[in-house]
Parts: structure tokens; sequence; C-alpha cells
């Protein structure tokens, strides 16, 4: 008896009596089917007046960034150049096509006036959101859930918390001077400091937890941190996403999101049953679960409280603080990094720093707080400059009722994915004039007013806009404080301006940052 089934003896006999012919028909039906996959969606919005620039099979317009061919700044700012006046138009990522957004007018109406027709953010490709290896917390939420969720978790990250976050972070800070110290009239890596600076901050804020990154010249937090992002993993899925779904495809290392994921369980289960809710993320969070808390811009029935209580379950608690560490973690440390570059190859503004940092010392010393913080107020313009030109190049949106572009016969349909040009807008000479050229006065009091709404977007814009933000900001202007109260930053010869980018990173510089420490105490 034969011990193959006999569907299988039937497929033989199929394969076995085809001719070499229709062999060849067969291949050459296969290559126009993948032909056709790759090239099916070209041209359909341009009938409908949109601009576009011509795709390349398989890549689109992404071939640079999918190829690392180029930095992922550069690759958005000639994007960006090459749309020249058209307000919007098409862009290709891989086979798909994409909204993209050019104008600041444009830009407000997507993120701010109609955003009840794009309501999710995109950054995981639609056919991968829904598995379980890849659903994060709040930046993935769709829909109502993102709502209820958004509005409770808010508070924690309301000007009042994040006041009394300044004092939590000022801790991580100090450590960072005692480290910095051992090199002395030396060279610092100012991006190691800084990512050991966030890491433990954001232990703090989200577990209030010290995590002695600093103290320990780096840990297994650091290292799964660092571990999170992985641009391969963003080009795979974006260039053939019915693969990546089929293989059940992570976005993100999965060494990284179990590490971070399993943390967040081992603490919340360590506080379930002491009835105690301590005031930071994770305590906001067990309160949503818990009904014991109402968001602000609640209606009477309390209908986002039960929403939100309904959504917060254990898992998702866990997957958003996993989340907070994927998002608060790389980009802070990488802005406070850039901050401090761009200070250092700058002199006269550090001196102005250096200046309005002494004058707050002499006030309060080495105890800053988050209210002695709104009186740095050039740092302030500092940090908005760096933000300017250091920013993750863009975000996305995901249509989700359809949508007629003004001024066309084009309709954006629901599922399309809307790209906003962030870093192509901040370095526009129409908006920033001499757009290489740090200069943190365009931020001053009497600036900032000249510049257009919509085109200065480093942390979003609209409901959607970064939770994260204030606390960034926070962190980056406490460390700056300590580290201009004791030092002087100078360049060194293995970090040269203008910067050169990475080509695996969003928004950092190649071989680290590596900056001559000048005693000033
Ligand atoms: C310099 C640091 C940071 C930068 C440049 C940054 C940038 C951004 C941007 C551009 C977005 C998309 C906003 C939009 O499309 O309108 C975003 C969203 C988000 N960020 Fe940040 N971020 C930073 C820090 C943080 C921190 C510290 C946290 C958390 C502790 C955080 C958590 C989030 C979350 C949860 C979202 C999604 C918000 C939502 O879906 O409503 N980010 N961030």
């Amino acid at each position: 008896m034969s011990i193959l089934s006999a569907p299988f003896q039937q497929l033989c006999a199929i394969f076995g009596s085809i001719t070499f012919f229709q062999w060849i028909a067969i291949f050459v039906v296969f290559v126009f089917y993948i032909y056709w996959s790759l090239t099916k969606n070209y041209g359909k919005f341009e009938k409908q007046g949109l601009f576009s620039i011509p795709p390349k099979l398989l890549f689109g317009n992404n071939q640079d960034l999918f190829l690392q061919t180029k930095p992922m700044i550069t690759c958005y700012r000639e994007f960006y150049n090459q749309f020249g006046n058209n307000k919007c138009g098409i862009c290709y990522e891989g086979p798909e096509a994409k909204f993209y957004v050019k104008d600041p007018e444009l830009i407000k109406q997507v993120m701010i006036k109609d955003f009840d027709h794009f309501v999710d953010l995109n950054f995981i490709p639609k056919e991968l959101a829904n598995m379980p290896v890849n659903e994060f917390g709040l930046a993935n939420a769709l829909g109502d859930e993102w709502r209820a969720l958004k509005s409770s978790i808010t508070p924690a990250f309301s000007l009042k918390n994040i006041k009394n976050i300044g004092t939590n972070i000022n801790g991580p800070a100090l450590d960072v001077i005692d480290s910095l110290k051992k090199c002395q009239n030396g060279v610092a890596n100012m991006e190691l400091y800084s990512g050991y600076f966030a890491m433990d901050c954001i232990g703090r804020i989200v577990f209030s937890i010290d995590f002695q990154t600093t103290k320990s010249g780096g840990n297994d937090f650091v290292k799964y941190g660092d571990g999170f992002f992985e641009s391969w993993r963003f080009a795979f899925a974006s260039l053939i996403p019915s693969v990546a779904k089929n293989l059940n495809f992570a976005m993100f290392n999965p060494k990284s999101t179990g590490f971070f994921l399993k943390l967040a369980h081992s603490v919340l289960s360590g506080r379930d049953g002491t009835n105690a809710y301590p005031p930071d993320v994770l305590g906001l969070m067990m309160k949503i679960r818990d009904g014991k808390l109402i968001p602000e811009d609640d209606d009477e029935k309390g209908s986002k409280q039960t929403m939100a209580a309904k959504c917060m379950d254990n898992d998702m608690i866990c997957r958003t603080l996993m989340q907070f560490f994927m998002d608060g973690y790389d980009t802070v440390s990488a802005m406070t990094t850039m901050c401090f570059y761009y200070v250092a190859h700058h002199p006269e503004v550090q001196d102005r720093l250096i200046d309005e940092v002494d004058e707050l010392s002499g006030r309060v010393g080495t105890n800053i707080t988050g209210d002695d913080v709104k009186d740095l107020h050039y740092m302030t313009q500092v940090y908005n400059e760096t933000s300017r030109l250091a920013p993750f190049s863009f975000t996305l949106r995901r249509c989700t009722k359809p949508w007629k572009v003004p001024g066309t016969e084009a309709v954006i349909p629901v599922d399309m994915g809307v790209v906003i040009p962030i870093v192509g807008l901040h370095y526009d000479p129409t908006y920033f004039p001499d757009p290489e050229k740090f200069n943190p006065d365009r931020f001053s009091t009497e600036n900032k007013h000249k510049i257009t709404p919509g085109t200065f977007i480093p942390f979003g814009l609209g409901p959607r806009q970064c939770i994260g933000m204030k606390i960034a900001q926070m962190e980056a202007k406490i460390l700056m404080y300590q580290v201009f109260r004791n030092f002087r930053l100078e360049p060194s010869e293995s970090t040269p301006f203008p910067p050169k980018w990475r080509s695996d990173h969003f928004n950092r510089i190649q071989g680290g940052c590596n900056l001559k420490l000048i005693s000033r105490v």
C-alpha cells in the first residue's frame, strides 16, 4: 500500500503531465501576478488629479530608506523638496499609496479640524496591527477605545503631575553629574549618559523604581531599550505586509518587548493586593482599571470612565507601560543628546545658556524643581531649536472616514495611510529662513509668533499629539541644568559639525556624541 495520500498522488499525476511549454506559461502568469500586485496601486490617485513622484518597482519612493543608503532625515528632506509647490499628493511606501500632506493649512485640517476622518496613528501596517505580537498600548488603540484611554491617562502627564516629576528626576540627573566628574577635563559620550538618564527617569515616572542605570554604567534596561527598533523590520513589513502577516511578524524586537512586558507584569502583580495606588503612571492605570478615576472630560453617565475601565485590564496596563519604555526612552535620549551637541558647537549660545543656569542656580542650587524649570526661557528656545533640527522625520495617520481633498476631485478612502512630513517642514526656508543654522532666537518671545502654525511639530499635533511631550522637555531641561552648572562642553574631533546622521537610526549621529568636558566648579 502506498504511504502517500490520494490527493497528493493526484497532484503528482497532474504535475507529471504538465508539458515544458505549460510550465513556461505558468511561470509567465506567476511573474505577471507578482508585477500586478506590486504596481496595482500606481497611478490610481493621480487620475483624480493628485501629484506623485514616479515610484520604483518594489520600493515605491522609499528605496534609500529601505536599503539604508541614506539617513532617514536626508531621505525625508529630499522627498519633501521633490513635492515642490504641491500642497499634497501621493507617495509610495513599497507598493502602497499614501496621502502626503505638505501644506500647513491642510496639515491642521487633517490633524485637528477633520480629526474624525483620521483618528488612528498608523505606525504599524493595518494588516499587522491586530496580531497579539504587535498589540501595544495607547498609540495602537483605535477609535473610541483610544479616546477613552487617552483622556484617562492624560492626567498622569498633566502640568501639575509633571512639576512633581521634576523633583523625582533630579536624582537621575545628579547621578549623571557624579559619573561625568570622573571623566572631568576628558571626553564623554553624551549619547550614553543621556540614554542612562532617560532610562532612569522613565523607571521612576512609570514604576517609582530607581533602575540605577547611570550608577551601574549600563544594565539590561538600556540593553533591551536600545534593542526595540530594528529598521529592517519596518522595511520588511512595509514592503510585503501580507507575507509579514502570514509569518506572524513582530514589528519590534520581541526580546525587548518581552523583557519590558515581563517587567511590567511582575511589578503589577507585586502591587496588586496591597490596595495601594502609588503616585506614578502604573498607580494611575491601576486606578483606571479599578474604576476609581473619572476622566476630566467625562459626561454625566461616566461613559469614558466605564469604557476606560473596560479597556484597561492587566494586559492593557502592561502593554501601555511597555510602550512608554518604547516611546519614551530612545526619543528622549536622542533629543537630549542633540541639545548637548548643538550647544557644544555654538559657544555663543552656550554663554547665554550658562548665564541663565547660573542665575537660577544662585537661587535654587542643586535642588531644581519642576516649578523652577519654567524660568529657563532661553533653555526652552535651545530645546525647541534642537527639536526643529533633529526631530523624528514624520508622523502618520490612517484615514478612518472618506475625506475629499479640498480643491480637487480626489477622495481619500478609509484605511489609506497619511504622511505628515515633520522634518521637511522644519527645514523649509519659507517657514524657517536659513534653515540649517542653529538659531534658538527663532523661538524668542519677540520672534515665536512669526512661526507659521502647523510648521513646527516635533511632537505631532491635535488630539493624537505625543502624550510624553512635557515629560520629555522637563527631563532634557533638568539634565541640561545640572550639566551646565558643572561643565562647559566643547566639540571633540570625533563629533564634527554639521551632524553626520546615522542611516540605521532616526535621529542619531555617527560615532556617538563625544564632547570635551571643561569643569566650571
Ligand atoms: C523627545 C521626545 C519625544 C518625541 C520627539 C516624541 C514624538 C512623538 C510624535 C511625533 C508622536 C506622534 C504624534 C502625532 O502624530 O500627532 C508621538 C506620539 C506618542 N508618544 Fe511621543 N515623543 C517623545 C517622548 C515621549 C515620551 C517620554 C513618552 C511617554 C512617556 C511618549 C509617548 C507617546 C505616546 C503614547 C504616543 C501616542 C499618543 C496617542 O496615540 O495618542 N513620547 N510622540
